[in-house]
C-alpha cells in the first residue's frame, strides 16, 4: 500500500490558552499533523475555533494543520482558512450535497488539500462521487464518534466503512477520528486507516510520545 501513516493529535484536547506551545510539544513528541476541529455551534452542538485561531497558530509553527470543518456552510470558510494558513480542509458530506464540486475547486485554489468526512449515520457510498470525480477529494475522514466533542467512545462498527474504502481506493488517505488510542488503534489500522486523529488518548497520557509511537507502529504493522 502506498499510503503513509499520519498521526494527528486533536488540538481540541489541548490547553487552548497555550496553543502554540501545545503544538510544539506534539510535534516534538513525533506528531505528523495537528488536527484542528472547527465547529460552528450549528452543524454540531459545540463551538470551537475559526480562521483567527488558525492564523495565530500559523505564526508559530510550520506544521501541517489538518482542519476538520464541522460546519453547516463549509464554502463560507474556504477563503479565510486558506489565507490563515490551513493545510488540509475536510468538509462533511452531509453539509455539501449541492456544492461539493465548487468546494473542492475552491479548496485547491487556496492551496489546501481537500477531504470529505462522513458521520456515523451516513452511508459510505455517499463519498464515492467525490473520490471518483475528475477533481477529487484527496482524503476521506470516517467519523468513529458522533462529531462535536472529544473523549467519546470509539464505534467499532465504522470499521466496515474503512475496509470498503481501502479495498476500493488502495492509495487514498483514509482518516479515522474519535476514540482512537492504544486499545482501538489495531482495529482501525487493520481495516486500512492510515491517518489517525487522537485527542484525549494523547493529551491525557503521562507519556504522549509513547502513545504517538504506538499509533504509528500499529499503522505500519498493518500495511
Ligand atoms: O472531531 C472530533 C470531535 O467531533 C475530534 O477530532 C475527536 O473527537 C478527537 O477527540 P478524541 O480522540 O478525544 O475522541
Ligand atoms: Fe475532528
Amino acid at each position: 500500500m502506498a499510503v503513509t501513516p499520519k498521526i494527528a493529535p486533536s488540538m481540541l484536547s489541548s490547553d487552548f490558552a497555550n496553543l502554540a506551545s501545545e503544538a510544539h510539544r506534539m510535534i516534538n513528541y513525533g506528531a505528523d499533523w495537528l488536527h484542528m476541529d472547527i465547529m460552528d455551534g450549528h452543524f454540531v452542538p459545540n463551538l470551537t475555533m475559526g480562521a483567527p485561531i488558525i492564523e495565530s497558530l500559523r505564526k508559530h509553527t510550520k506544521a501541517y494543520l489538518d482542519c476538520h470543518l464541522m460546519v453547516t456552510n463549509p464554502l463560507d470558510y474556504v477563503e479565510s482558512l486558506g489565507k490563515a494558513g490551513a493545510s488540509g480542509f475536510t468538509f462533511h458530506v452531509e453539509a455539501s450535497k449541492d456544492n461539493w464540486k465548487e468546494l473542492i475547486q475552491n479548496i485547491k485554489s487556496q492551496g489546501m488539500k481537500p477531504g470529505v468526512a462522513i458521520n456515523p449515520g451516513t452511508s459510505v457510498e455517499e463519498v464515492y462521487p467525490l473520490v471518483e470525480s475528475e477533481n477529487p477529494v484527496e482524503m476521506v475522514l470516517v467519523m468513529t464518534v458522533e462529531p462535536g466533542f472529544g473523549g467519546q467512545k470509539f464505534m467499532p462498527d465504522m470499521m466496515e466503512k474503512v475496509r470498503i474504502l481501502r479495498k476500493k481506493y488502495p492509495s487514498l488517505d483514509i482518516e479515522v477520528d474519535g476514540g482512537l488510542g492504544p486499545s482501538t488503534i489495531d482495529a482501525a489500522a487493520s481495516a486500512g486507516a492510515n491517518c489517525i486523529v487522537a485527542g484525549s488518548s494523547v493529551f491525557g497520557a503521562p507519556e504522549p510520545a509513547q502513545v504517538i509511537s504506538l499509533l504509528r507502529n500499529s499503522v505500519e504493522k498493518a500495511q
